[in-house]
């Protein structure tokens, strides 16, 4: 069966027990995390047996319909064994409800927590790249800009092999700690792995992402953690509805070259690249017309 009619029944299957047909997610991670537990997918085989069930409840009839009783003796107890098998396909049937209930639940639970940093609480780089694209979406549609923060705490290693894995935990947990009083409820903080974070601040410009991103450099400086001070360096950039729609990795491409030149220059410190400003395809798209007349008319 191919997997367009798979995908068909299943989701059929599932509207017939009322169950919503799971949103797929779009990122490797969370297609193998839901894949694990995907409830379509045991539902196929809930329908391989009942249908099986009622195959067998036919065949019987039609034994008994063409009344092979005297042919073979045995299936004069067919009647019987017809009944048997709508109860087996009934109880299959129940027991994969229950079974497919209880995935569903599952699914519920653990599908949210998939976007979730355990150490931190904070969301992970899996939700980041979903929330990404639909933020610049809706910038562009609103016609407001959008800034991404990247930054990353500064000879992180030297905690860990001076004080030990537990200590960096807590410095960590220290820096979001502050990093979360520090923006809007509307600011996306999220922890890209590591002791990188990035933060996507909707309706937000170059300058005042610039401030925000110095002012939490200074705050996470002047206040230290039970491990000595730490540093972050910091870099920023600023899409604007000027430019082309591009793809959220090179926004985080660019803050990230912003970042590395930061770290370059000293750390400890903020720097800014403008996000990659590919013009609008207005003039292309003029062009297009044209172009389909002139192939059309064998001039190309
Ligand atoms: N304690 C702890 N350490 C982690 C965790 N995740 C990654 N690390 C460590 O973080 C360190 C990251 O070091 P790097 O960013 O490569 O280098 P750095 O020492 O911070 O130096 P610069 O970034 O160049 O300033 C590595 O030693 C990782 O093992 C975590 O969840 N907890």
């Amino acid at each position: 069966m191919n997997d367009e009619l798979r995908h068909f029944f299943s989701t059929y299957w599932c509207r017939m027990w009322a169950f919503d047909a799971e949103p797929t997610p779009s990122k490797p991670v969370h297609q193998s995390a839901a894949l694990a537990v995907d409830p379509l997918t045991r539902a196929n085989s809930g329908q391989k047996a009942i249908l099986a069930g009622f195959a067998l409840v036919m065949l019987l009839m039609l034994v008994d319909m063409a009344d092979a009783h005297n042919l073979l003796p045995w299936f004069e107890v067919s009647v019987d064994c017809g009944s048997l098998a709508i109860l087996l396909a009934v109880a299959i049937s129940v027991y994969q409800y229950t079974q497919i209930k209880s995935l569903h639940q599952q699914v519920r639970t653990l599908y949210p927590l998939s976007f979730v940093d355990a150490l931190t609480g904070l969301k992970n780089r899996g939700y980041l790249d979903d929330a990404l694209s639909r933020l610049v979406a809706s910038a562009a549609r609103q016609g407001e800009q959008l800034s991404v923060i990247f930054f990353d705490l500064d000879k992180f290693k030297l905690i860990n092999d001076t004080y030990g894995h537990a200590a960096g935990d807590a410095v960590l947990l220290h820096v979001v700690h502050l990093v979360m009083k520090s923006f809007r409820q509307s600011d996306l903080v999220c922890r890209y792995g590591g002791d990188e974070f990035v933060v996507v601040l909707p309706q937000t410009g170059h300058n005042e992402c610039f401030d925000c991103a110095e002012k939490l450099r200074e705050k996470i400086a002047s206040t230290p953690s039970a491990y000595g001070k730490i540093t972050l360096s910091i870099g920023t950039t600023t899409w604007s509805p000027t430019n082309a729609i591009i793809k959220p990795a090179a926004l985080l491409q660019s803050a990230d070259m912003a970042l590395y030149k930061a770290k370059a220059e000293g750390r400890n410190r903020t720097e800014s690249i403008p996000a990659p400003a590919r013009p609008r395809l207005r003039p292309r798209l003029r062009l297009r017309p044209r172009l389909r007349l002139r192939r059309r008319f064998g001039r190309v």
